[in-house]
């Protein structure tokens, strides 16, 4: 198992705020690994200073053999870690198209754009369909899309998948669903954010649980899914793994 992301004892401060507080975990290369919790917990502020957005006060994040922790954010995506954000931030103003494109040079990952768009519009037909529309009048869904597609615009090898099923109706939650896996079996290394902790752990090998910014469990995708402590790390308890 060649490990592909080895994040140490990571905190993370907001002013005051201990976001993360000791976190460490580990993805292999080829894996898919869900991160779970409830809101607040800690999730989007650990991908984001994988990232290099926000910075750690201490730890160690590496990708590879290599120490990335203090790298700026576009040397980050260079090395090949994509981020997909939370909240569906396309270009509103630029079509499908130009939001791919610009996905590509914004990472840097110029040669080939044609190449990898073909494969992005391979994953999701429907932005193939919707290449002139402009992104702002997609709907949800589809903008959710673009994001991910953005992301894989950089050919990365680790994809950082924020709330993929955020705000979508339970058909769209396994089109997306079954898309991240298909992506997956193409070799992406991909770290899912999940508040839907089941259609999460159906995907993943393996799972961490953070609550509050403390790894609370980890392991087993079916370890967790049989456990209790995923429920319990959701303020809603039973709306995580009964949805
Ligand atoms: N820019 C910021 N300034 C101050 N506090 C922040 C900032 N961003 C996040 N926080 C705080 O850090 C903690 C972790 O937030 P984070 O967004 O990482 O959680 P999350 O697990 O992704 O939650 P959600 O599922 O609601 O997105 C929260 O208490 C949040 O209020």
């Amino acid at each position: 198992m060649t490990r592909l992301l080895t994040v140490t004892d990571l905190h993370v401060y907001y002013g005051s705020v201990h976001a993360l507080k000791g976190v460490s975990l580990e993805v292999a290369e080829g894996e898919v690994v869900a991160l779970l919790g409830a809101n607040g917990a800690g999730k989007t502020t650990l991908l984001r200073t994988i990232s290099g957005l926000v910075r750690p006060r201490q730890g160690e994040i590496r990708l590879g053999d290599r120490v990335i922790t203090h790298l700026p954010a576009h040397e980050i995506v260079a090395l090949g870690v994509a981020h997909a954000p939370e909240g569906r931030r396309v270009f509103g103003t630029l079509t499908v198209e130009e939001n791919l494109t610009l996905g590509a040079y914004v990472r840097g990952a110029t040669p080939e754009v044609e190449e990898t768009r073909a494969w992005v519009y391979d994953l999701f037909p429907r932005l193939r369909e919707r290449r002139r529309q402009m992104a702002g009048t997609l709907s949800g869904g589809e903008q959710q899309m673009l994001a991910i597609g953005r992301a894989l615009m950089a050919r990365p090898r680790l994809l950082l998948l924020d709330e993929p099923s955020l705000g979508l109706a339970p058909l769209l939650v396994q089109s997306i669903f079954r898309t991240i896996a298909e992506i997956a079996r193409q070799g992406v290394t991909i770290l899912l954010v999940e508040q839907n902790a089941r259609a999460a752990l159906r995907l993943a090998q393996r799972g961490y649980v953070l609550t509050t910014g403390t790894i609370l469990a980890s392991g087993s995708a079916a370890e967790l899914m049989a456990g209790d402590r995923v429920k319990a790390a959701y303020l809603s308890g039973r709306s995580a793994l009964t949805s």
